[in-house]
Protein backbone atom coordinates (compact mmCIF):
# COMPACT_ATOMS: atom_id res chain seq x y z
CA UNK A 1 0.00 0.00 0.00
CA UNK A 2 1.16 3.45 -0.64
CA UNK A 3 0.07 6.96 0.30
CA UNK A 4 0.53 10.43 -0.83
CA UNK A 5 3.58 12.19 0.98
CA UNK A 6 2.96 15.61 0.47
CA UNK A 7 6.22 17.71 0.70
CA UNK A 8 9.62 15.94 0.11
CA UNK A 9 9.67 12.45 -1.87
CA UNK A 10 9.84 9.52 0.01
CA UNK A 11 13.22 7.82 1.30
CA UNK A 12 12.32 4.72 0.00
CA UNK A 13 9.25 3.96 -2.50
CA UNK A 14 8.20 -0.07 -3.05
CA UNK A 15 6.10 -0.30 -5.98
CA UNK A 16 4.27 -4.03 -6.67
CA UNK A 17 6.59 -5.49 -5.19
CA UNK A 18 6.85 -9.36 -5.63
CA UNK A 19 9.29 -12.79 -4.75
CA UNK A 20 8.41 -15.78 -5.60
CA UNK A 21 10.14 -18.59 -5.10
CA UNK A 22 10.12 -22.33 -6.94
CA UNK A 23 10.14 -24.86 -4.19
CA UNK A 24 10.53 -28.84 -4.97
CA UNK A 25 7.90 -31.18 -3.63
CA UNK A 26 8.96 -34.80 -4.15
CA UNK A 27 8.86 -34.52 -8.26
CA UNK A 28 6.75 -31.87 -8.38
CA UNK A 29 7.29 -28.10 -8.04
CA UNK A 30 5.47 -25.34 -6.62
CA UNK A 31 5.64 -22.00 -6.70
CA UNK A 32 5.13 -19.90 -3.48
CA UNK A 33 4.15 -16.19 -3.53
CA UNK A 34 6.36 -15.02 -0.72
CA UNK A 35 6.00 -11.39 -1.49
CA UNK A 36 2.72 -10.54 -3.39
CA UNK A 37 2.33 -6.82 -5.21
CA UNK A 38 3.53 -5.18 -1.92
CA UNK A 39 3.74 -1.32 -2.23
CA UNK A 40 4.67 1.28 0.56
CA UNK A 41 6.89 4.04 1.31
CA UNK A 42 9.45 5.23 4.14
CA UNK A 43 10.20 8.77 4.56
CA UNK A 44 13.38 9.81 5.92
CA UNK A 45 14.36 9.19 9.69
CA UNK A 46 10.92 7.52 10.11
CA UNK A 47 10.05 3.97 11.64
CA UNK A 48 8.14 1.50 9.42
CA UNK A 49 6.98 -1.56 10.69
CA UNK A 50 6.24 -4.45 8.78
CA UNK A 51 4.33 -6.82 11.20
CA UNK A 52 2.61 -10.44 10.86
CA UNK A 53 3.00 -13.99 11.63
CA UNK A 54 6.21 -16.19 10.74
CA UNK A 55 6.16 -16.87 6.78
CA UNK A 56 4.15 -13.63 5.58
CA UNK A 57 7.06 -12.82 3.86
CA UNK A 58 8.72 -9.74 6.06
CA UNK A 59 12.28 -10.67 5.82
CA UNK A 60 11.67 -11.69 1.90
CA UNK A 61 10.93 -8.15 1.83
CA UNK A 62 13.66 -6.55 3.40
CA UNK A 63 15.99 -8.89 1.71
CA UNK A 64 15.10 -8.02 -1.64
CA UNK A 65 14.93 -4.14 -0.39
CA UNK A 66 18.69 -4.91 0.21
CA UNK A 67 19.39 -6.84 -2.81
CA UNK A 68 20.61 -10.14 -1.50
CA UNK A 69 17.99 -11.64 -2.99
CA UNK A 70 16.62 -10.49 -6.59
CA UNK A 71 12.81 -9.17 -6.59
CA UNK A 72 10.55 -11.25 -9.14
CA UNK A 73 9.23 -7.81 -10.39
CA UNK A 74 7.96 -4.45 -9.13
CA UNK A 75 10.58 -1.56 -8.05
CA UNK A 76 11.92 -0.17 -4.86
CA UNK A 77 13.50 3.55 -5.38
CA UNK A 78 15.41 4.61 -2.61
CA UNK A 79 17.01 8.69 -2.19
CA UNK A 80 16.08 8.61 -6.39
CA UNK A 81 17.92 5.40 -7.19
CA UNK A 82 15.99 2.54 -8.50
CA UNK A 83 17.58 -0.34 -6.48
CA UNK A 84 16.86 -3.13 -8.95
CA UNK A 85 18.90 -2.22 -11.63
CA UNK A 86 21.69 -0.73 -10.07
CA UNK A 87 25.39 -1.39 -11.54
CA UNK A 88 27.44 -3.44 -8.87
CA UNK A 89 29.33 -0.49 -8.22
CA UNK A 90 26.60 1.52 -7.54
CA UNK A 91 24.61 -1.44 -5.43
CA UNK A 92 28.20 -0.81 -3.28
CA UNK A 93 27.42 2.74 -2.76
CA UNK A 94 24.23 1.47 -1.78
CA UNK A 95 24.84 -0.42 0.93
CA UNK A 96 26.39 2.36 2.63
CA UNK A 97 23.58 3.81 2.98
CA UNK A 98 21.27 0.39 3.92
CA UNK A 99 22.15 -1.68 6.56
CA UNK A 100 20.76 -4.44 8.34
CA UNK A 101 20.63 -5.12 11.69
CA UNK A 102 19.33 -9.20 12.22
CA UNK A 103 17.26 -11.45 14.78
CA UNK A 104 21.29 -13.68 15.63
CA UNK A 105 23.31 -10.95 15.76
CA UNK A 106 26.23 -13.67 15.70
CA UNK A 107 25.15 -13.23 11.29
CA UNK A 108 27.13 -10.14 11.19
CA UNK A 109 29.90 -11.10 14.17
CA UNK A 110 32.58 -12.91 12.83
CA UNK A 111 33.11 -15.25 16.05
CA UNK A 112 36.87 -15.28 15.45
CA UNK A 113 37.20 -11.80 15.22
CA UNK A 114 37.28 -9.17 17.86
CA UNK A 115 34.19 -7.17 17.93
CA UNK A 116 36.26 -4.02 17.51
CA UNK A 117 37.53 -5.42 13.76
CA UNK A 118 33.77 -6.71 13.14
CA UNK A 119 32.24 -3.55 13.91
CA UNK A 120 34.67 -1.90 11.59
CA UNK A 121 34.59 -4.31 8.79
CA UNK A 122 32.00 -2.12 6.92
CA UNK A 123 35.06 0.88 6.65
CA UNK A 124 37.38 -1.54 5.88
CA UNK A 125 35.19 -2.97 2.67
CA UNK A 126 34.66 0.59 1.89
CA UNK A 127 38.26 1.79 2.35
CA UNK A 128 37.08 4.60 4.99
CA UNK A 129 39.41 5.89 7.15
CA UNK A 130 42.58 5.14 8.06
CA UNK A 131 43.45 2.72 11.36
CA UNK A 132 43.38 5.46 13.59
CA UNK A 133 40.55 6.72 12.34
CA UNK A 134 38.81 3.46 12.46
CA UNK A 135 39.79 2.80 16.09
CA UNK A 136 37.98 5.73 17.21
CA UNK A 137 34.86 5.60 15.42
CA UNK A 138 34.35 2.35 16.74
CA UNK A 139 34.95 3.33 19.82
CA UNK A 140 32.80 5.76 19.76
CA UNK A 141 30.42 3.68 18.73
CA UNK A 142 30.84 0.89 21.34
CA UNK A 143 31.13 3.94 23.91
CA UNK A 144 27.28 4.90 22.93
CA UNK A 145 25.56 1.06 22.94
CA UNK A 146 26.87 0.98 26.20
CA UNK A 147 30.48 -0.51 26.11
CA UNK A 148 33.90 0.68 26.72
CA UNK A 149 36.67 1.30 23.78
CA UNK A 150 39.17 -1.52 25.53
CA UNK A 151 35.67 -4.06 24.83
CA UNK A 152 37.05 -3.54 21.17
CA UNK A 153 39.80 -6.15 21.88
CA UNK A 154 36.78 -8.84 23.24
CA UNK A 155 35.45 -11.52 21.40
CA UNK A 156 31.47 -12.34 20.53
CA UNK A 157 31.20 -15.20 22.83
CA UNK A 158 32.28 -12.92 25.80
CA UNK A 159 28.94 -11.48 25.74
CA UNK A 160 25.09 -11.82 26.61
CA UNK A 161 22.61 -12.20 23.87
CA UNK A 162 21.36 -8.31 24.61
CA UNK A 163 25.55 -7.36 24.45
CA UNK A 164 25.68 -8.79 21.28
CA UNK A 165 22.58 -6.97 19.81
CA UNK A 166 23.99 -3.80 21.08
CA UNK A 167 27.31 -4.33 18.82
CA UNK A 168 24.92 -5.66 15.91
CA UNK A 169 23.76 -2.08 15.92
CA UNK A 170 26.80 -0.60 16.59
CA UNK A 171 27.89 -2.52 13.26
CA UNK A 172 25.11 -1.07 11.54
CA UNK A 173 25.37 2.23 12.31
CA UNK A 174 29.47 2.55 11.49
CA UNK A 175 29.24 3.86 7.71
CA UNK A 176 26.42 6.62 9.35
CA UNK A 177 23.09 4.86 7.02
CA UNK A 178 20.00 6.74 6.19
CA UNK A 179 17.83 3.49 6.49
CA UNK A 180 18.61 0.88 8.75
CA UNK A 181 16.26 -2.53 7.73
CA UNK A 182 15.81 -4.59 11.09
CA UNK A 183 14.76 -7.97 10.96
CA UNK A 184 13.43 -9.11 14.49
CA UNK A 185 15.52 -7.53 16.60
CA UNK A 186 14.56 -8.42 19.63
CA UNK A 187 12.31 -11.40 19.47
CA UNK A 188 15.48 -13.48 20.66
CA UNK A 189 16.02 -11.55 23.35
CA UNK A 190 14.73 -11.62 27.21
CA UNK A 191 10.99 -9.52 27.79
CA UNK A 192 13.21 -6.84 30.07
CA UNK A 193 16.52 -6.61 27.78
CA UNK A 194 13.84 -6.43 24.69
CA UNK A 195 12.87 -2.82 25.42
CA UNK A 196 16.48 -1.83 26.39
CA UNK A 197 17.44 -2.38 23.13
CA UNK A 198 14.38 -0.53 21.40
CA UNK A 199 14.74 2.37 23.68
CA UNK A 200 18.28 2.27 22.53
CA UNK A 201 17.30 1.83 18.90
CA UNK A 202 14.77 4.72 19.41
CA UNK A 203 17.86 7.26 20.53
CA UNK A 204 20.01 6.30 17.94
CA UNK A 205 17.16 7.29 15.82
CA UNK A 206 16.71 10.68 17.37
CA UNK A 207 20.17 11.36 17.18
CA UNK A 208 20.90 10.39 13.73
CA UNK A 209 17.58 10.67 11.86
CA UNK A 210 17.87 7.47 9.88
CA UNK A 211 14.93 5.84 8.72
CA UNK A 212 14.10 2.09 10.19
CA UNK A 213 12.25 -0.89 8.38
CA UNK A 214 10.82 -2.83 11.32
CA UNK A 215 10.34 -6.41 10.91
CA UNK A 216 8.29 -8.20 13.73
CA UNK A 217 6.16 -10.98 14.47
CA UNK A 218 4.51 -9.18 17.38
CA UNK A 219 2.27 -5.50 17.05
CA UNK A 220 3.12 -4.98 20.72
CA UNK A 221 6.73 -5.06 20.11
CA UNK A 222 6.42 -2.32 17.38
CA UNK A 223 3.82 -0.05 19.18
CA UNK A 224 6.47 2.34 21.18
CA UNK A 225 8.28 2.59 18.21
CA UNK A 226 6.54 2.38 14.72
CA UNK A 227 5.25 5.75 13.08
CA UNK A 228 3.24 3.45 10.66
CA UNK A 229 2.83 -0.15 10.47
CA UNK A 230 1.97 -2.32 7.77
CA UNK A 231 0.53 -5.39 8.56
CA UNK A 232 1.40 -8.73 6.12
CA UNK A 233 -0.35 -12.19 5.41
CA UNK A 234 0.88 -14.54 3.56
CA UNK A 235 2.84 -12.37 1.38
CA UNK A 236 0.42 -9.20 0.75
CA UNK A 237 0.04 -6.16 2.53
CA UNK A 238 -3.57 -6.26 3.77
CA UNK A 239 -3.72 -2.85 6.00
CA UNK A 240 -1.46 0.24 6.82
CA UNK A 241 -2.20 2.93 9.23
CA UNK A 242 -0.29 5.51 11.60
CA UNK A 243 0.41 2.87 14.59
CA UNK A 244 -2.25 5.11 16.92
CA UNK A 245 -4.96 4.29 14.08
CA UNK A 246 -3.87 0.89 14.08
CA UNK A 247 -4.21 0.35 17.50
CA UNK A 248 -7.74 2.30 17.97
CA UNK A 249 -9.03 1.42 14.79
CA UNK A 250 -7.81 -1.57 13.09
CA UNK A 251 -10.09 -2.71 10.44
CA UNK A 252 -8.85 -5.86 8.63
CA UNK A 253 -9.89 -9.32 10.52
CA UNK A 254 -6.40 -10.37 10.40
CA UNK A 255 -4.28 -7.14 12.29
CA UNK A 256 -7.69 -7.82 14.64
CA UNK A 257 -6.54 -11.18 15.08
CA UNK A 258 -3.23 -9.61 15.78
CA UNK A 259 -3.83 -7.32 17.98
CA UNK A 260 -6.21 -9.38 20.26
CA UNK A 261 -3.32 -11.75 20.32
CA UNK A 262 -0.94 -9.43 22.12
CA UNK A 263 0.39 -11.05 24.99
CA UNK A 264 -0.99 -9.52 28.51
CA UNK A 265 2.65 -8.07 29.43
CA UNK A 266 0.79 -5.40 27.17
CA UNK A 267 -1.84 -4.78 29.34
CA UNK A 268 -4.58 -2.21 28.21
CA UNK A 269 -3.98 -3.11 23.93
CA UNK A 270 -7.08 -5.71 23.70
CA UNK A 271 -9.73 -4.60 21.29
CA UNK A 272 -10.99 -7.87 20.80
CA UNK A 273 -11.47 -11.08 22.41
CA UNK A 274 -8.92 -13.75 20.99
CA UNK A 275 -10.50 -15.35 18.19
CA UNK A 276 -8.11 -18.44 16.71
CA UNK A 277 -8.57 -17.46 13.15
CA UNK A 278 -10.67 -21.00 12.40
CA UNK A 279 -9.54 -23.27 9.56
CA UNK A 280 -11.80 -22.99 6.61
CA UNK A 281 -11.32 -24.03 3.63
CA UNK A 282 -8.96 -21.80 2.31
CA UNK A 283 -7.88 -19.66 -0.44
CA UNK A 284 -4.96 -21.40 -2.01
CA UNK A 285 -1.60 -19.00 -2.07
CA UNK A 286 -0.43 -20.84 -5.02
CA UNK A 287 -3.53 -20.14 -6.54
CA UNK A 288 -3.85 -16.41 -6.33
CA UNK A 289 -7.48 -16.41 -6.15
CA UNK A 290 -9.36 -14.83 -3.51
CA UNK A 291 -8.25 -13.00 -0.29
CA UNK A 292 -5.46 -14.51 1.54
CA UNK A 293 -6.97 -14.45 4.76
CA UNK A 294 -10.02 -16.04 3.68
CA UNK A 295 -8.92 -19.16 4.63
CA UNK A 296 -9.00 -18.43 8.38
CA UNK A 297 -11.42 -15.18 8.23
CA UNK A 298 -14.13 -15.29 10.59
CA UNK A 299 -16.29 -12.91 8.29
CA UNK A 300 -15.44 -14.38 5.01
CA UNK A 301 -18.17 -14.81 2.53
CA UNK A 302 -18.48 -16.78 -0.94
CA UNK A 303 -16.30 -13.76 -2.95
CA UNK A 304 -13.68 -13.50 -0.40
CA UNK A 305 -12.73 -16.91 -1.99
CA UNK A 306 -12.77 -15.95 -5.48
CA UNK A 307 -11.47 -12.00 -5.38
CA UNK A 308 -8.38 -10.60 -4.63
CA UNK A 309 -10.00 -7.90 -2.46
CA UNK A 310 -8.50 -4.29 -3.77
CA UNK A 311 -6.98 -1.60 -1.26
CA UNK A 312 -9.61 0.93 -0.10
CA UNK A 313 -8.22 4.01 1.64
CA UNK A 314 -10.97 4.33 5.09
CA UNK A 315 -9.30 7.90 6.49
CA UNK A 316 -5.78 9.47 7.45
CA UNK A 317 -3.12 7.38 5.34
CA UNK A 318 -5.13 4.32 6.50
CA UNK A 319 -5.71 1.59 3.95
CA UNK A 320 -6.99 -1.45 4.15
CA UNK A 321 -7.53 -4.80 1.55
CA UNK A 322 -10.42 -6.49 2.51
CA UNK A 323 -14.07 -6.98 0.97
CA UNK A 324 -15.98 -5.83 3.92
CA UNK A 325 -14.78 -2.65 3.46
CA UNK A 326 -15.20 -2.74 -0.79
N1 LIG B 1 14.89 -19.26 -0.12
C1 LIG B 1 13.60 -19.65 -0.08
N2 LIG B 1 13.18 -20.68 -0.84
C2 LIG B 1 11.90 -21.07 -0.83
N3 LIG B 1 10.94 -20.48 -0.07
C3 LIG B 1 11.32 -19.46 0.72
C4 LIG B 1 12.67 -18.98 0.76
N4 LIG B 1 12.73 -17.95 1.63
C5 LIG B 1 11.48 -17.77 2.13
N5 LIG B 1 10.63 -18.68 1.57
C6 LIG B 1 9.19 -18.80 1.83
O1 LIG B 1 8.63 -17.52 1.63
C7 LIG B 1 7.61 -17.28 2.58
C8 LIG B 1 7.91 -16.00 3.32
O2 LIG B 1 9.05 -16.19 4.14
P1 LIG B 1 9.69 -15.01 5.00
O3 LIG B 1 10.88 -15.56 5.70
O4 LIG B 1 9.88 -13.81 4.15
O5 LIG B 1 8.54 -14.70 6.04
P2 LIG B 1 8.62 -13.91 7.40
O6 LIG B 1 7.33 -13.20 7.52
O7 LIG B 1 9.84 -13.07 7.45
O8 LIG B 1 8.70 -15.07 8.45
P3 LIG B 1 9.82 -15.41 9.53
O9 LIG B 1 9.57 -14.44 10.63
O10 LIG B 1 9.54 -16.82 9.90
O11 LIG B 1 11.13 -15.22 8.83
C9 LIG B 1 7.55 -18.51 3.46
O12 LIG B 1 6.53 -19.36 2.97
C10 LIG B 1 8.90 -19.14 3.28
O13 LIG B 1 8.84 -20.52 3.47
Amino acid sequence: MDQNHPGSPPLLSVRHLTKTFKVREGFRRRRVNAVDDVSFHINAGETYALVGESGSGKSTTGRTLLRLIDATSGRADFAGRDIFSLSAAALRELRKDIQMIFQDPLSSLDPKRTIGYSVAEPLLIHGIGDRAERQDRVGRLLTRVGFSPADAKRYPHEFSGGQRQRIGIAKALILNPRLIVCDEPVSALDVSIQSQILNLLLQLQRENNFAYLFIAHDLGVVRHIADRIGVMYRGRLVEEAPTDTLFAAARHPYTQYLLASIPPSHPGLRIAPARPPAANAGADRTSGRGCVFSGKCPHAAAHCFEQVPVERILGDRHHVACHLFS
